[in-house]
């Protein structure tokens, strides 16, 4: 791992900054490149992991997934034992490199529901603009949609139905054109797509054909976050620092651990000053100053463990671990979630290729890879973007749902849920069973990966049908275990805890079998490989506990809310009890959110920048 230099530590520690974002990141890149356009205003980056510059690994999009376990890129860690989950340590992959996890992630594209975006403002009790017509702007000024020429749907290209829906607000007002993030469609389907979206459509659900427009249920095609010109992966780096990087009054320093935040000993109205970060580079110590704020963007795991060695959180944690409390927010660290997944792998037919044709077939490897280099289109530019988001009911018994939901709901008011029923959690649920009852939001995501998992198998090529839970109702933490910044802290999701979460992933579990036996899906299966065909509930249940994953979806750890609900910022993103330390990443999100992350997180670092200007004298 590159360190930096000395020199370079002296000139970045020297500079009088204004601002300094503490991780460059999907959410910390936006807020510097913005800070830092007016020429006047001195910002700089602390980045833990390194700048990686023109790498295959990260800039072709079929090498995703390649390095989330190399520490040269990716923070290794896992979870603790989670007992629900067969007491597995499942592995917790973010990105530790300059774009943060914007550089290792799927580069799906996509944002949740307008229900979802204005509950937000249900917790920061109408302050700030969090709901969706005053977010929108901010869910739209990252993007720039290429929709040409890349502009066939396919989704709706394949649809066996002519039952499309396109509800909200239209589509061509509800993308983003001109931003830093340049959007497109998948370049390249494998075979498996058509007859996935057509097995869809005979189970009933239909294709939207304008998902970004406030509703995200039905079937569509996923945009990619990747420059169709060139093929290349778009990350925070690519969008955000690049064009800003040779700008004198930004600076980065990459390689720098930030363990924590210092504040100035005398308060201003009784609130804490944060003037300066101390970060370590090879075991040294060092401090830099901000003169106006610090913005914490280290992710959904690296906040909070950066406000614990601040000394603000849990008192009675911070006492004993030996740190000094400067704000009691217990919350911090809390209300962790995820969007858990399981899925079933199948065996195409002879003659249907899936991306395991890249690793069985070099001279076809060799072929697309020369085809890549010299068009930047082809299989190496290509992804699975099928998205499929329902709510339950549309895959199952209605009054088996409903008892469901009553049994939830009883657990709920009577305290007999497992998880730790606060005022913010209590809130969350309320609103979360009202989801389940409308029945309009989507509560799972259906995935394909065209791809098997393990060693390809020569007789045939493999997919894997997914599914994630979206509104989970179980909630984890992630704590520090110690005052020594350099250890990972302790990070318990609570997989599985809540009995509701189990039912739903069963749910889809099954929906993914009837989906198999679907015409014309089924006619390009050649065999079920894993797990054993024909489990009962019971085996099922077993089989998800020992298989579920995480989708890297970790939000809600510095939730946005109102301090006595148990929010850790509020709704200007200021840390409570201090005058000047913001939080601007995933962490902030305040209820599970049916969507993959990156775009709103993108978003919510353009609107800190924004409500930060608004600060400015
Ligand atoms: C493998 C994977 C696949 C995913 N797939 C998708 C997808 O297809 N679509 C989608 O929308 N979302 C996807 N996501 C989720 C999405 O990418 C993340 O939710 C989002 O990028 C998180 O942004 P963030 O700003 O909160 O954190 P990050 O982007 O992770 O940024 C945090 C930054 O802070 C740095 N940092 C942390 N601690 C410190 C410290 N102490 N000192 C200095 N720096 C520090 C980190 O190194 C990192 O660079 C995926 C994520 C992963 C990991």
């Amino acid at each position: 791992m590159e360190s930096p230099s000395l020199s370079e530590i002296e000139a970045f520690i020297s500079t009088p900054f204004d601002y300094i974002v503490v991780g460059g990141g999907t959410a910390g890149l936006p807020v510097a490149n913005r800070l830092s356009d007016n020429a006047t205003i001195k910002v700089g980056i602390l980045e833990a992991g390194v700048l990686h510059e023109e790498d295959p690994m990260i800039e072709i999009p079929r090498n995703m997934g390649m390095r989330n376990e190399d520490p040269k890129y990716a923070w290794v860690s896992s979870t603790s034992p989670q007992p629900e989950a067969a007491g597995r340590r499942i592995p917790v992959v973010r990105g530790k490199l300059l774009g943060g996890s914007s550089a290792l992630n799927h580069m799906g594209w996509d944002r949740g529901s307008k229900e979802e975006y204005d509950a937000w403002e249900l917790f920061t009790d109408g302050g700030g603009g969090w709901k969706w017509d005053s977010f929108l702007p901010f869910l739209k000024k990252p993007e720039d949609a290429t929709l040409a020429p890349a502009t066939r749907d396919l989704a709706i290209e394949y649809s066996a139905s002519k039952d499309v829906i396109s509800p909200g607000i239209p589509g061509e007002t509800a993308r983003g054109i001109g931003g830093h993030v340049k959007t497109c469609y998948n370049m390249y389907n494998t075979d498996v797509v058509p007859a996935y979206v057509k097995a869809w459509n005979t189970l009933k659900q239909q294709t939207n054909s304008n998902p970004f427009g406030g509703h995200a249920s039905g079937i569509y095609n996923m945009p990619q976050s990747i420059d169709y010109a060139t093929g290349k992966r778009m990350s925070a780096t690519s969008a955000y620092y690049t064009p800003a990087s040779s700008r004198p009054n930004l600076k980065l320093l990459a390689g720098a651990q930030v363990s924590k935040i210092l504040f100035n000993p005398e308060l201003i109205d009784g609130q804490h000053v944060a003037v300066a970060v101390q970060f370590t580079v090879n075991g040294n110590k060092y401090s830099v100053s901000a003169s106006k704020e610090i913005i914490l963007s280290a992710g959904a795991i690296g906040t909070p463990r950066i406000l614990e060695l601040s000394g603000i959180g849990d008192s009675k944690l911070l006492s004993n671990m030996g740190i000094r409390t400067i704000v009691d927010i217990p919350s911090v660290g809390e209300n962790l979630s995820d969007h858990i997944f399981t899925g079933i792998q199948y065996q195409a037919k002879p003659g249907i290729r899936t991306f395991d044709e890249l690793i069985l077939n070099p001279d076809f490897a060799a072929a697309e890879q020369e085809r890549y280099a010299k068009t930047g289109q082809g299989w190496m530019a290509a992804n699975d973007p099928m998205a499929v988001f329902t709510p339950l009911n549309k895959i199952m018994d209605e009054s088996i749902l409903s008892s469901k939901i009553q049994e939830i709901e009883t657990a709920v008011v009577t305290g007999k849920s497992t998880g730790k029923l606060n005022d913010l959690v209590t809130r969350q649920y309320s609103i979360q069973l009202e989801w389940l009852k409308q029945g309009k939001l989507p509560h799972l995501e259906f995935i394909m990966f065209s791809r098997g998992l393990g060693t390809p198998d020569p007789e045939g090529n493999c997919f894997l049908l997914a599914t994630g839970l979206q509104h989970p109702f179980g909630r984890g933490s992630v704590h520090i275990q110690s005052a020594d910044p350099l250890q990972q802290p302790s990070i318990n999701p609570r997989y599985l805890t809540e009995e509701f979460d189990v039912f739903s992933l069963l749910a889809g579990y099954r929906t993914i079998e009837k989906l198999a036996q679907s015409p014309p899906l089924a006619d390009i299966i050649a065999k079920q490989v894993m797990p054993a065909a024909h489990m009962t509930d019971e085996e099922v249940i077993q089989y998800i506990r020992q298989a579920c994953m995480s989708s890297s979806h970790y939000m809600g750890t510095a939730a946005m809310a109102a301090r006595e609900l148990g929010g850790v910022v509020n709704h200007n993103l200021k840390v409570y009890g201090t005058t000047n330390l913001r939080v601007a990443d995933a962490s902030i999100i305040p209820i599970p959110l049916a969507a993959h992350l990156q775009a709103t997180v993108y978003a919510i670092g353009e609107k800190a920048a924004a409500l930060i200007k608004s600060e400015q004298v």
